[in-house]
């Protein structure tokens, strides 16, 4: 290959990958959008739950979650090994949230600065 030819190659490989580069920004954003809708969600969660004393995790329903997303990998072609860590990652992080809430709760109007709104 002479150099003109590399050089031209090299362009068409440089374009090639910002194209790439520019999906996958895409992609990213609306990962991050989507994330918030569901934190958005997982937060009124959190509120009913310690309204209503209700135990921050549920086992139970992650088993569910758990089978359902690795079966939705496997049908998409990711691994669903990977599909179930990224839940657990995102779900260890809802359960933090959802007890701090409870705590909020527990601690009354006083602590959350209630009472002095309603002053
Ligand atoms: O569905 C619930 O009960 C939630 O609190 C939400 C959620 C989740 O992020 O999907 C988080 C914690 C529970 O252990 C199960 C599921």
């Amino acid at each position: 290959m002479d150099q003109t030819a590399a050089d031209q190659d090299q362009a068409e490989g440089l374009a090639d990958l910002q194209s790439l580069r520019s999906s996958i920004d895409n992609i990213d954003a609306a990962l991050i959008h989507m994330l918030a809708e569901r934190f958005r969600c997982t937060k009124a969660v959190g509120e009913l739950k310690a309204r209503h004393a209700m135990p921050p995790a549920d086992p139970a329903r992650e088993a569910l979650q758990v089978a359902r997303l690795r079966r939705l990998a496997q049908e998409a072609r990711l691994d669903p090994d990977f599909a179930e860590k990224f839940l657990a990652f995102v779900i260890r992080e809802v359960i933090r949230h959802h007890e701090a809430a409870a705590i909020d709760a527990a601690s009354g109007p006083v602590a959350t600065g209630m009472a002095r709104r309603e002053a």
